[in-house]
């Protein structure tokens, strides 16, 4: 892992290199501080040469000063480094996230997602940031101050060290506590931002069926467990903090009874009694600096941990190898012996064949469930069959790239999702980049220009969050404009007008019917009245295709659709 990790310092080594350098400079100037410290006491107070002193004061000015620019750049460049590698990660994880098919999606939490995209990648960042150099400062000022000490008194340096063993201890016990903690902490974010997406998402309906108080207990729930293992988190923090505040003043301490002692017996001068006690600070830093690592590190650990994850989940939808990009398909579809399940052991679709003509349009009816999505769905392959194979004129669907696939398809469900922008930037999602001239058109087509025209912004108007601004015939026309402006071969229309009124739905029919000519169109409609022209119904039940044929025929025959069709008849009359 730590391979990987270092992996994306590679494209900014110059800039790694100019932080790192300017760090350890920075650390072994101050290093430098208690020796300088000591030379004043012992060398120049005897001596009352203001001149020198004055001079030395100037010398130790321009240290700081050099020091002072070294922090900036260590401050500046060192978290340019940290957003650098950051941004990249982000870049990558949000890619992948295209890649990913609709059965990754089925099986996750917007929030989990969100949050693995944007605080734990603020982590990492951290970590990028200040990891190495805080863990080399550390080793060389620890390193660095015994060597000091052992210079100025061998036996005080000795006394000192024997809290080395203590703080390594400290070190590797807190470390892993802490890791375990936030990962804890990183699920529970995830858990919270996934029940706020939700019910701010479903506030609708949250408010139609007046729970607001049973989602308040859900989110009370979660709160309190963020809570408890935020407070576990602190308790690490704290112990260790103490413990290592404590281990600095009992060494200082001794430092002091035992410096005391040297000087009175005349082994130990003052300055270097005092520059003793400035490395007992130095030496201790490195501490501090671990008990810092102990908190970030963690953090960037969990946070990379849980991106490398997402990033080792295969896209389980890839074009081929030797895929080709298709353009101007015909549309002349065959499903030859297609078999699917989503998972879980169960078939949805067994051994289907189907053979759809280039221009003609082939309407899915039967009971709820039977698998009439499930086969719209694999022609753009949101899903792979599990056996068999869908071709488009001739051609099997797996060796085209998948983009110019997506390309000859347009599709219109019923749940139409709209972005947050504009009327244009929605109806242009069709086609990006398309003219105004273009879209004005697709508008006209879907019927969606008087609509546009009742507007005070036109064009502009912004449709609220997936549309909540439109009624559900103009959601209708405007996924209809898209398709218009896309322009593909091939049509999947998901029960496109159920959930309108009637005459809105006869409109919309119309524009529907106008949308399909000239392209091969699958429909699913639950009222038959709407597919009664269609070239061909298709019967799905759960044993997979039943009937198919025209409607007469079809009524003809005293099967399924028959009795589909007297049961609807019925409840219209009945209403
Ligand atoms: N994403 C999914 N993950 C798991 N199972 C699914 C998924 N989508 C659909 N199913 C299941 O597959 C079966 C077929 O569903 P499908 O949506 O294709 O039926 P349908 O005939 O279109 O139904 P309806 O007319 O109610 O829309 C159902 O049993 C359904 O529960």
């Amino acid at each position: 892992m730590l391979k990987r990790f270092f992996a994306y310092y590679r494209p900014h080594r110059g800039l790694f290199l100019l932080d790192f350098g300017c760090a350890v400079l920075s650390g072994l100037l101050e290093l430098g501080f208690p020796l300088a410290v000591r030379g004043f006491i012992d060398h120049l107070l005897p001596g009352q040469d203001w001149t020198l002193i004055l001079l030395a004061s100037a010398a130790l000015l321009a240290v700081y000063v050099t020091n002072t620019g070294l922090m900036m750049i260590v401050t500046y460049w060192g978290h340019a480094l940290g957003i650098n590698i950051e941004t990249e990660m982000r870049r990558k994880a949000f890619d992948h996230l295209q890649k990913l098919s609709f059965r990754f999606y089925d099986n996750q939490k917007t929030g989990h997602l969100v949050a693995r995209v944007t605080k734990d990648l603020e982590e990492v960042g951290e970590v990028a940031h200040h990891g190495p150099e805080d863990l080399f400062i550390a080793i060389m000022t620890f390193i660095g101050a015994f060597a000091l000490m052992f210079m100025v008194h061998p036996q005080l340096a000795f006394m000192t060290a024997i809290i080395v063993p203590l703080t390594g201890w400290l070190s590797s016990h807190y470390g892993s506590r802490m890791t375990a903690t936030w990962r804890a902490i990183y699920g529970r974010v995830g858990a919270f931002n996934a029940r706020i997406e939700e019910n701010v998402g479903g506030m609708r309906v949250v408010q139609a069926f007046a729970n607001e108080a049973h989602e308040k207990a859900l989110f009370a729930e979660d709160n309190a467990k963020y809570r408890t293992t935020k407070l576990e988190a602190y308790k690490i923090m704290a112990a260790s903090t103490t413990i290592s505040y404590l281990g600095m003043r009992l060494t200082q301490m001794v430092v002091m009874i035992a410096g005391s002692y040297f000087v009175i017996r005349g082994e130990l001068s003052a300055g270097g009694f005092v520059g003793f006690l400035l490395l007992v600070g130095v030496f201790f830093r490195p501490v501090e600096k671990i008990n810092a690592v102990l908190e970030t590190y963690p953090k960037g650990i969990a946070g990379f941990r849980r991106y490398t994850e997402l990033l080792d989940t295969e896209p389980d939808i890839t074009d081929a190898p030797d895929a080709i990009a298709v353009t101007s398909l015909k549309g002349d579809i065959r499903y030859e012996h297609v078999s699917f399940g989503y998972g879980g052991g169960r078939t949805v679709l067994s051994d289907i064949s189907l053979e759809i003509k280039a221009g003609e349009t082939v309407a899915f009816v039967g009971p709820s469930g039977a698998g009439k999505t499930t086969i719209c769905s694999l022609l753009p392959r949101f899903y792979e069959a599990d056996g068999g194979r869908i071709t488009i004129d001739g051609i099997d669907i797996r060796q085209m790239t998948l983009a110019s696939l997506r390309g000859q398809i347009g599709i219109v469900q019923q749940d139409v999702f709209l972005f947050a922008g504009t009327l244009r930037e929605n109806i242009a999602y069709g086609r990006l980049g398309a003219s105004e001239a273009d879209i004005l058109e697709a508008a006209r087509r879907a019927k969606l220009d008087a609509v546009i025209a009742g507007l005070p912004a036109g064009l502009d108007t912004v449709v609220g969050e997936r549309g909540v601004k439109l009624s559900g015939g103009q959601k209708q026309r405007l996924a209809i404009a898209r398709i218009f402006l896309k322009n593909p071969p091939i049509l999947i229309l998901d029960e496109a007008t159920s959930a309108l009124d009637t005459e809105t739905e006869r409109a919309i029919q119309q524009s529907l019917a106008e949308l399909s000519v000239g392209r091969t169109t699958l429909t699913i409609a639950h009222r038959l009245a709407t597919i009664r022209n269609a070239d061909r119904i298709v019967v799905v039940d759960t044993t997979g295709i039943a009937e198919q044929g025209r409607h007469q025929d079809l009524v003809a025959a005293g099967g399924i659709y028959r009795r589909l069709h007297e049961a609807q008849a019925g409840i219209q009359q009945a209403s």
